[in-house]
C-alpha cells in the first residue's frame, strides 16, 4: 500500500446496522456484526469503482445534504452491478451507502483517506469533458437522456463538460478536427453509431495531423489516439456501445466513463485507390447490409423500426452479387473466428496484442514490425481469393453485438486484436439465407452452414468481375460529383451526398430499385458502420487498438460479482479482493 495512504478500520453505523468497516487503499470493505460482534455479510467496493465521497448524508437529484447530524456522516457513492439477462454483461448503477461515524474527526478522517485512495488509484478518470448531443438520433431523445441521467452523475463526480448540442451531420468531427481541445480529457457523444462514427473520425484524424502522418496509405501504420472517447447510447444500433460494454444503458456507461475505463479498439481503415475512405468498427458490408442500409434511408422517420422494415424488403428482394473478395488471413495460431470464445474484459487474445504493440523488450518490438510489415506486400503471396455470388459480404472489427442480435456478427471476433472478420455468405435459396439471419438472434452457430464461411484476417479486397468494373467513379469525378471526395474524403460523405453518388452510379448501370423494378441491380453498395460509400472496389486494413473508448469489454455475467477475482486471465495486478 502506498505510505501516504493508512489502513482504516473502525466500527460505523449503516442505518440501525453496525458494520465493521476496513479501507486498504484498494478495496473498501464492510461487514454486518450482530449483536454479539460476529460477522456477517461483507459488502466489498473496489476504490476505482467509487463515484465520490461526500460529507453528510446526501442524494443525487436532486443534490442536497438530508442529514440533522451532517457532521459525523459521509455518503460513498459507488458502481453496483445488476446482470443483464439479454447480453450476459452487466446493468452498472449507482450505490449509495450513508455511513455514521462515532465522531466528526473520524468522519473527516475516513473522507479524506478515502478521497486520497480515489486519486492515488483512479489517476485515469476524466476532469473535462467534451460532449456531443444529437437531438435526432434514435427515438429523439439524446438530449432528455443527457440532462436526467448522465449530467448528474458527472457533477457528482466533479466532472466538467462542455456540451454541444450538434445542429447538423458533422458538426461533431469537424469540430474535433479543427477546435482548440487543450484541456479535454475525453470526447463523448450521446447518439447511435453514427455519432459515435463522427468522433472516431475527428479524433483519428486530428491526431493524425498532429503526428503528420498521411490516413491515405493503407500501408502506414496510424498513430494510436491518446484522447478518450465515450458513448450515451441514444441511437437505434447502438451497436459500438453493446459490443463493448455488454448493454446499451445511458448510466452504465456515464459510469464507465466516469471512473476512466479504457478500453483499445480495432479500427479498419477503407480505401479506394489512393484515398481513405472511412474509418469503420462494426461493420464494413456488401449485399443485404449494404442494401438494407441503402432502402432504410429512404424511411428515417420510421425511426429504429426502419432496419427491421428495409431488412424484410431487402430480404423479399432475393438479390445477390458477383464480385471477388481478397484477404490477407491472420495468425491463426492466435485465435479463430470458430473458436467458440468471447472476448470478455481482461481478454488473453487482446492483451497479447497490446504487449505487440506496445512491447516492454526489444525483441517484441521487431515481432510487432514485422507483423505489419507483412501488409501490402503482395509480394509475399499471402493473399487469398473467393470468386462467385454473394448474398452478402461483411469485415467487422469486433462481435458487434447489438439488441437485435445479442451475439453478434462474429461471436467470438475480438475487440482489440489487430484482426477482423471476414464473413463470406455465398448465393443460396432463400430459406437458406434466412436461416443465416435468423441464427443471428439465437445462440445457434451462423456459421456452420454450407454457404457460409468466415475468416480472421488483417485486410481485404473487394473487386467487380472483370467487365463491371468500379469505372463509375472515375467519370462521376470527371462531372464533379467526387472530385470534393478524393481531395478531401473525410470531410465529405454527408448523408445526402452519398446518396446522390449512389443513386448516379445505380443509374448509370441501368440497375434500378430491384424492389419495385423488375431488373434487379448487379452491384450493391458497401455499408460502412451505417454509412453508405460511394465505391464499390475497395480495400480495407485492420489497425491495431488505434483508439481507446471509455468502457472495458463486457463482463462475465456468470462469474460471481464480489468475493472472487473478477478481473481474467490474472489481469488484476493486485488490484481484487483475493489477490490483495
Ligand atoms: C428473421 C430475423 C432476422 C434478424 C437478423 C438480425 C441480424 C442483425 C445483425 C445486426 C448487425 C449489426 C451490425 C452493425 C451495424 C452498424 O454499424 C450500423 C450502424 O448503426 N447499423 C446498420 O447498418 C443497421 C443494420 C441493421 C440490419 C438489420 C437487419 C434486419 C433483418 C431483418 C430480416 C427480416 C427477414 C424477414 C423475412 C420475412
Ligand atoms: N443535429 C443534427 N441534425 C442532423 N443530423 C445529425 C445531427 N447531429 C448528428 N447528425 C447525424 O445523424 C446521424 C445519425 O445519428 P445517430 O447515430 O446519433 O442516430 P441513429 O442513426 O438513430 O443511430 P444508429 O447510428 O445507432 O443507427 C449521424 O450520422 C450524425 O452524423
Ligand atoms: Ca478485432
Amino acid at each position: 500500500m502506498d505510505e501516504h495512504l493508512v489502513r482504516l478500520e473502525a466500527s460505523l453505523w449503516v442505518g440501525k446496522k453496525r458494520f465493521w468497516a476496513v479501507l486498504t487503499g484498494w478495496h473498501l470493505n464492510w461487514t454486518e456484526l450482530d449483536k454479539k460482534n460476529r460477522s456477517k455479510m461483507t459488502v466489498s467496493i473496489p476504490v476505482s469503482e467509487v463515484v465520490s465521497v461526500e460529507e453528510g448524508r446526501v442524494h443525487v437529484s436532486p443534490r442536497r445534504s438530508i442529514s440533522e447530524d451532517a457532521d459525523r456522516e459521509f455518503t460513498v457513492f459507488y458502481v453496483k452491478r445488476t446482470s443483464s439477462r439479454s447480453s450476459g454483461g452487466f446493468l452498472w448503477s449507482l450505490g449509495r451507502t450513508q455511513f455514521s461515524c462515532p465522531s466528526r474527526g473520524l468522519r473527516d478522517q475516513w473522507v479524506t483517506q478515502l478521497r486520497l485512495a480515489l486519486k492515488t488509484h483512479s489517476p485515469s478518470r476524466p476532469h473535462r469533458l467534451l460532449v456531443f448531443i444529437n437531438p435526432f438520433g434514435g427515438k429523439k431523445q439524446g438530449r432528455d437522456i443527457y440532462q436526467s441521467l448522465v449530467a448528474p452523475l458527472f457533477e457528482l463526480a466533479g466532472i466538467s463538460c462542455h456540451v454541444v448540442v450538434t445542429e447538423r451531420g458533422n458538426q461533431a468531427r469537424d469540430h474535433i478536427l479543427k477546435k482548440d481541445l487543450t484541456g479535454f480529457d475525453g470526447v463523448i457523444c450521446v447518439g447511435g453509431d453514427g455519432m459515435f462514427s463522427e468522433l472516431l473520425h475527428g479524433v483519428i484524424g486530428r491526431t493524425q495531423q498532429e503526428a503528420g502522418l498521411s490516413e491515405h496509405d493503407p500501408t502506414l501504420t496510424l498513430q494510436s489516439c491518446d484522447l478518450h472517447i465515450g458513448i450515451i447510447p441514444a441511437g437505434s444500433t447502438d451497436c459500438v456501445c453493446f459490443a463493448t460494454m455488454g448493454v446499451n444503458d445511458p448510466v452504465t456507461s456515464a459510469l464507465h466513463i466516469i471512473i476512466g475505463d479504457s478500453q483499445p479498439l480495432d479500427v479498419c481503415s477503407v480505401h479506394y485507390r489512393s484515398s481513405l475512405v472511412r474509418y469503420a468498427v462494426s461493420l464494413v458490408g456488401y449485399g443485404f447490409y449494404g442494401d438494407v442500409l441503402a432502402e432504410s434511408e429512404k424511411h428515417r422517420w420510421m425511426g429504429p423500426l426502419r432496419y427491421d422494415y428495409s431488412g424484410a424488403m431487402v430480404y423479399l428482394s432475393n438479390r445477390s452479387y458477383a464480385g471477388i473478395v481478397q484477404y490477407l488471413p491472420a495468425d491463426p495460431q492466435l485465435s479463430n473466428p470458430r473458436d467458440n470464445t468471447r472476448c470478455l474484459s481482461g481478454c488473453s487474445v487482446c492483451s497479447k496484442s497490446t504487449e505487440r504493440l506496445f512491447p516492454h523488450s526489444p525483441n517484441a518490438s521487431s515481432l510487432y514490425s514485422s507483423h505489419f510489415s507483412q501488409f501490402g506486400s503482395d509480394s509475399e503471396g499471402k493473399w487469398v481469393s473467393v470468386e462467385g455470388r454473394f448474398r452478402a459480404v461483411s469485415l467487422t472489427c469486433m462481435s458487434s453485438s447489438c439488441p437485435r442480435s445479442p451475439l453478434g456478427l462474429s461471436p467470438s471476433a475480438h475487440l482489440a486484436d489487430g484482426t477482423a472478420d471476414l464473413i463470406i455468405v455465398r448465393d443460396t435459396h432463400p430459406l437458406g439465407f434466412l436461416t443465416f439471419l435468423h441464427r443471428h438472434t439465437t445462440t445457434q452457430d451462423q456459421f456452420d452452414l454450407p454457404f457460409v464461411e468466415v475468416h480472421r484476417v488483417k485486410a481485404v479486397r473487394f473487386s467487380l468481375p472483370p467487365g463491371a468494373e468500379d469505372d463509375e467513379d472515375e467519370e462521376a469525378v470527371k462531372d464533379g460529383v467526387l472530385a470534393e471526395e478524393d481531395e478531401a474524403p473525410i470531410q465529405s460523405g454527408s448523408k445526402q451526398h452519398l446518396a446522390g453518388v449512389t443513386s448516379y452510379r445505380r443509374q448509370k448501370k441501368k440497375a434500378l430499385c430491384g424492389l419495385c423494378c423488375s431488373k434487379a441491380p448487379s452491384v450493391s453498395v458497401w455499408n460502412c458502420d451505417g454509412e453508405l460509400l460511394p465505391h464499390t472496389e475497395i480495400l480495407c486494413r485492420v489497425h491495431c487498438q488505434l483508439v481507446r473508448l471509455y468502457a472495458r469489454g463486457i463482463e462475465d455475467g456468470l462469474a460471481p460479482t464480489s468475493g472472487i477475482c473478477r478481473e481474467r486471465q490474472g489481469t488484476c495486478r493486485g488490484r481484487c479482493v483475493l489477490h490483495n
